[in-house]
């Protein structure tokens, strides 16, 4: 096997004496679209953080393409990473087209070429060139959820992270965005990994899924076996059942 995109052994990390993350183990290959699913403060985005080095892990090593990124992810790395942010994360101040090319500026693209670049962004996630100059708080939640996608694919990333890219959308946006993000995944050829508690983004997005409970990946597996599996913790989050391994008092 080729070396994996994100390879994670062992990963550990507690808050005071609360295990959240109690030994994970996971690789993501390249090209590989992964969603992580699982209860709510099950340690999701906190796994995301540990990745990508925004928080520390407490043991356990982060290799990124081979590269030993357990102290935080290498510069090459970074560069040719996308992510959409739960909350879209926009800057308030600056237009849409400087928010969606934000990372093209800053590594000195021409401005008129970096507006191209985020007006073609803007066009592949369904906004039109009118919203260019608009500011976020001009756009509805879900303009701003598809603008922050722009912007995460603007730069053409290797590898994506999507943190619960349908929180907060109706059904028929939740579907739009989760076609665009497998449309960018597979027209991209990237690698991403998806934090969600969608059951759509699941069947849209995911080629592997990965469940975590009780700071441990409890199952892990094709989106073709997710579905008709008899792990517990599985058929109890499809189901959403309240009665099941996965308590509801957290
Ligand atoms: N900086 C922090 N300090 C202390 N506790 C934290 C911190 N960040 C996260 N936690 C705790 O870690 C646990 C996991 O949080 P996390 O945000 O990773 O959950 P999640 O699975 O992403 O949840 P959700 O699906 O609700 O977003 C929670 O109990 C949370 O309170």
């Amino acid at each position: 096997m080729s070396t994996p995109a994100i390879s994670v052994r062992g990963l550990r990390k507690s808050f005071g004496a609360t295990p959240v993350l109690d030994g994970i183990d996971l690789d993501v290959a390249r090209g590989e679209s992964l969603v992580i699913v699982g209860g709510s403060g099950t340690g999701k985005s906190v796994l995301l953080r540990c990745i990508l080095g925004l928080m520390r892990a407490d043991a356990g090593t982060i290799r990124l393409d081979g590269q030993d990124a357990t102290g935080g992810a290498p510069e090459a790395f970074l560069r040719r990473f996308g992510m959409l942010f739960q909350g879209g994360a926009l800057f308030d101040s600056l237009p849409v087209w400087r928010n969606v090319a934000f990372r093209l500026l800053h590594d000195g693209m021409p401005p008129n070429e970096a507006r191209a670049r985020a007006v073609a962004a803007l066009a592949a996630v369904g906004l039109s060139g009118r919203v260019a100059d608009l500011y976020p708080a001009e756009l509805s939640g879900g303009m701003q959820k598809r603008a922050a996608l722009a912007r995460a694919i603007a730069a053409r990333p290797s590898v994506l992270f999507f943190d619960e890219p349908t929180a907060g959308l109706d059904p028929i946006l939740a579907t739009v965005i989760n076609r665009l993000i497998r449309e960018q995944v597979t027209a991209l050829g990237a690698t991403a990994v998806t934090i969600t508690h969608d059951l759509t983004t699941v069947r849209m997005v995911a080629d592997r899924v990965a469940l975590l409970h009780d700071g441990r990946l409890r199952w892990t597996g094709p989106v073709s076996a997710f579905e008709t599996s008899d792990d517990p913790h599985v058929a109890q989050f499809i189901t959403g059942r309240a009665d099941g391994p996965i308590a509801t008092l957290r």
